[in-house]
């Protein structure tokens, strides 16, 4: 006999479904790159959404949101920056180890920013180490599947599971721009090549960004491991999202493969406004607010 505990957010959404599933199972210890291989055999589709700190992760964590990627998009999200080049170790390293503390359940997935692989393999090494050992994240990500290569296959090799990104990757802009990439017979041949290159290197999973839906559907038949699609269309394993964007916070334009669930944006707006006005007016603090 076997004791488990009980499932501390059993959703009344997930009734009926496969005990073992990624989103809505009923497991509570921490997902592995080995529940994520199995969800792809059993044709199961999950879920990913970024998250940048502790509060957030945690709300996302007990949703069942099974797979965390503390993005190098905080760079535009959270940091101010304009794009995620300039986005360093140092702030990976910490928005990571609070994403970590946030959640119990979730795989979190840091992202490597530019500049801490492109040197090489053991470069990669050096840079992925940190952000397992003093961020505890379970996995890294990086841009690039052939060009990636030796990096991919060294950090698979010291035992770090690799998420491998395709497609548009936003740290090469200033040479690629924001545009869907793998259009027409070349561009789209190089990137089945990637992610064959990105699978054989070990890669555990493959973010697909801005590509046709008809090569990412053919790229996810042609891998063992699951395609996570972002303005991917409808037939990648998973789907990711950058999390103020779906919860539409994120101010000024937002991509159009984003589907926006909430408007934060407004909500928060109205609440700043209604604790000012009550401020303004001395409706704020009242009488059960005040100590005597
Ligand atoms: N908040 C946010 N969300 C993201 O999805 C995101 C970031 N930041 N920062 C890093 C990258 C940059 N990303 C972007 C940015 C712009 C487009 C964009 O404007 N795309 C055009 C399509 C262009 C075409 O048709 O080729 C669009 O209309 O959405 C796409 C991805 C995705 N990532
Ligand atoms: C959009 C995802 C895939 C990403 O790389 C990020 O958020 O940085
Ligand atoms: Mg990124």
């Amino acid at each position: 006999m076997t004791l488990q505990a009980a499932p501390k957010q059993a959703a009344d959404s997930s009734a009926g479904t496969d005990p073992k599933a990624l989103y809505g199972g009923k497991s509570t210890r921490r997902i592995t790159v080995h529940d994520i291989a199995a969800a792809k055999e059993r044709g199961e589709k999950w879920p990913m959404l970024t998250a940048y700190d502790a509060m957030t992760a945690s709300v996302f964590d007990e949703a069942g949101i099974p797979v965390m990627l503390v993005g190098d998009s905080m760079g535009n999200t959270h940091l101010g920056y304009d794009t995620t080049v300039p986005v360093t170790m140092d702030e990976m390293t910490l928005l990571s180890a609070a994403v970590v503390r946030g959640t119990k359940r979730a795989l979190v997935v840091g992202d490597l920013p530019f500049g801490s692989y492109q040197e090489g393999p053991v470069q990669a090494l050096r840079n992925a180490t940190r952000l397992v050992k003093e961020a505890g994240v379970g996995a890294v990500k990086l841009e690039g599947g052939e060009r990636s290569l030796p990096q991919t296959e060294m950090l698979v090799q010291a035992g770090i599971p690799v998420m491998s990104h395709l497609g548009l990757t936003p740290q090469s802009v200033n040479t690629m721009g924001y545009r869907v990439q793998g259009r027409g017979d070349e561009a789209a041949h190089q990137l089945l090549r990637d992610a064959k290159a990105a699978q054989n290197a070990g890669a555990f999973a493959v973010v697909l960004e801005l590509v046709p839906a008809g090569l990412a559907a053919e790229v996810t038949r042609s891998l063992h491991i699951p395609t996570i699609g972002i303005g991917a269309g409808p037939d990648t394993d998973a789907q990711v999202l950058v999390w103020t964007d779906m919860a539409g916070l994120t101010g000024g334009k937002v991509p159009r493969f984003t589907k926006q669930y909430a408007n934060l944006r407004q909500s928060l707006g109205d609440a700043a406004r209604a604790f000012a006005d009550d401020v303004v007016g001395g409706a704020f603090p009242a009488e059960e607010h005040t100590f005597h």
